[in-house]
């Protein structure tokens, strides 16, 4: 378990990260949502002890990362998988970190064969891939089995094949007990891989929670309605306003918001309106995101800093 607590860091003036709280559980995926510049580096950084907090703690499995004595056992991190010399082989980056951290030689060819990297693992990192780099990154992250797993934006740079790979590795290995906290910026794929969210903008928490909770409180959920043809749209309307719902036409159909299907199901019935379709519609973690972080966009296009 990850449990970060009025965590704070300033640059100087520049507050990047404000009274931060949140908690990442064990066996679950968590996922670091929020615009460029919100602070998810920062936080990730602070959590490793890869940089002091300005104030607040962040505790894995209970302690400071920096206290623990065998730190790749208890986190594996992946910030900045370009950080490996190009000159090195794969194979002889990972040796070189298991020799080190006093990991068994075998686990390499384990995490080589696990990220798809054995058969280019003696090519030398410079003629990687974007792709390859990520897996050798991810491939580092798993070499002491962590309990608890970092990744800053792990699918950037994988192609359908390798975001798949990723979501399920993540998956399975939060179903086998593993705390994973990851960032990404995609929110479709977040949706997909992640259990919780944490929405940060402009450094401080929006919204934390499960991803249908935090979608349903920052989205307002509607339901789609089309009449059937000699069926008057009037005398439904009316009665879904008189019931304190809002309706919006939008092609043949009508939008009702502030009403559930059974509500209007049964308004429809009491006003002998013929119904052709009735479907709630849910909004995405994407349409969330945006609302949520619409006030916290540091750079918007057209280049614009607020
Ligand atoms: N070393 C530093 N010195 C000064 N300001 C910094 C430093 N590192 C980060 N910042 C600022 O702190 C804020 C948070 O940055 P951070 O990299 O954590 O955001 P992020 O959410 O990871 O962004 P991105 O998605 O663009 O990677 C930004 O405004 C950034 O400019």
């Amino acid at each position: 378990m990850i449990e970060v607590e009025g965590l704070t860091k300033t640059y100087g003036e520049k507050v990047a990260v404000q009274d931060l709280s949140f908690v990442a559980r064990t066996g679950r995926v968590t996922g670091l949502l929020g615009p460029n510049g919100a602070g998810k580096s920062t936080t990730m950084r602070m959590i490793l002890g890869l940089h002091r907090a300005t104030s607040g703690s962040a505790l894995v499995d209970g302690r400071a990362f920096v206290d623990s004595p065998a730190p790749m056992t208890a986190v594996g991190a992946m910030l900045d998988a370009h950080a490996v010399h190009p000159g090195r082989t794969a194979r002889n980056y990972l040796d070189a970190l298991a020799a080190t951290h006093h990991l068994p030689a075998r686990r390499v060819d384990e995490v080589l064969e696990l990220t798809g990297m054995t058969e280019p693992s003696r090519r030398r990192v410079g003629t990687f891939s974007l792709g390859m780099v990520q897996r050798l990154g991810i491939a580092a992250a798993l070499l002491g089995s962590p309990h608890t797993l970092v990744l800053d934006e792990p699918v950037n740079g994988l192609d359908p094949d390798g975001v798949h790979w990723v979501r399920e590795l993540v998956r399975s290995l939060a179903a086998a007990g593993t705390t994973v906290l990851l960032s990404s910026h995609l929110m479709s794929e977040m949706a997909q891989t992640a259990d919780d969210v944490v929405v940060l903008g402009r450094g401080r928490l929006v919204a934390a929670g499960a991803i249908a909770d935090v979608v349903a409180a920052a989205t307002a959920s509607s339901v789609r309605v089309r009449l059937a043809t000699e069926s008057p749209a009037e005398p439904l309307t009316a009665a879904v306003t008189a019931a304190g719902g809002t309706t919006s036409a939008t092609g043949d159909a009508l939008v009702v918001t502030g009403l559930d299907s059974e509500q209007i199901g049964h308004l429809a019935a009491r006003t002998g309106s013929v119904l052709a379709e009735l479907t709630p519609q849910s909004a995405s973690l994407e349409d969330a995101f945006f609302e949520l972080t619409k006030d916290s966009i540091e750079y918007t296009t057209g280049g614009t800093t607020s």
